[in-house]
């Protein structure tokens, strides 16, 4: 396994007007494994990822993914795929429609849409709207969308949320296979029942980080539940505890 983190944040602080959505974070997060973005709302998950993919400018600080700022990345909308709200559907069309416009966009073969189709169980609603899909076939869209360049990182913005069980079970399998895959996942996530059986490794953060390590020692190798270390960390007077 690399031991080059495959994102890092350094000192990474986001202020709007009297709001400090984030405080100074710095963090790797470790190539080839399932890493979950953990925090309350309003705790800075999004902004974080925004900042790390250039879409919001940190006020202090930076972030690189795969050694370079995003911006600076060669083909980094091959190497690193995104689903969050910020980057919704762009054509009002079908669900093969808006993957072809996707897969048009980032000069692959074609065939390359029914792949990533059959990858995130969309087979079958192919030719709905995207307006008609529901929440959790839109999840699944947007996983699929993420997909499409064969990617080295992906950066998830609560993809569970609106899955039914079996979304959340797909799901859970799908970044588990991409991690044995060599791949990097980041999750941002509320779920945390179901990110104690899907991630490697976590940050917890509000505004401030509060954790960054493994979730075997978090969780003392499964002798605490995350739950109880969560809210023991977010609670706690402010102050960062990171582990190796
Ligand atoms: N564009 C903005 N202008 C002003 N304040 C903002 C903006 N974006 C985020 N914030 C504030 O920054 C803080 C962090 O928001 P953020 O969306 O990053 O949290 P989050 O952890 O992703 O929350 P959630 O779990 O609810 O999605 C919040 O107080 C939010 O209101």
């Amino acid at each position: 396994m690399s031991t080059t983190p495959a994102i890092s944040l350094t000192g990474l602080t986001k202020k709007f007007k009297d709001v400090t959505a984030v405080d100074d974070l710095t963090v790797d997060i470790r190539a080839g494994r399932v890493t979950g973005l953990l925090g309350r709302n309003g705790a800075g998950k999004t902004t974080t990822l925004r900042m790390l993919l250039g879409l919001a400018g940190p006020t202090a600080g930076h972030a690189t993914v795969l050694g370079r700022p995003y911006g600076e990345l060669p083909r980094a909308a091959h190497r690193v795929g995104v689903a969050m709200d910020a980057i919704g559907p762009v054509t009002g069309s079908t669900v093969r429609g808006e993957l072809l416009v996707w897969t048009a966009c980032l000069g692959l073969d074609r065939r390359r849409t029914d792949e990533v189709i059959g990858l995130t169980g969309l087979t079958g609603a192919e030719d709905r709207p995207v307006s008609g899909c529901s929440t959790g076939m839109k999840q699944r869209l947007a996983l699929a969308t993420a997909l499409l360049a064969d990617p080295e990182v992906l950066v998830l913005d609560e993809p569970a949320n609106g899955l039914d069980p079996d979304g959340i079970r797909w799901l859970r399998d799908t970044l588990r296979e991409l991690a044995a895959e060599g791949r990097t996942v980041l999750v941002s996530s509320h779920q945390l029942a179901e990110v104690e059986q899907t991630v490697d490794d976590v940050v917890v953060v509000q505004r401030t980080l509060r954790y960054a390590g493994t979730l075997a020692d978090l969780t003392d190798g499964g002798a605490h539940r995350l739950e109880e270390r969560f809210f023991h960390l977010v609670d706690a007077p402010e102050r960062a505890l990171t582990h190796a």
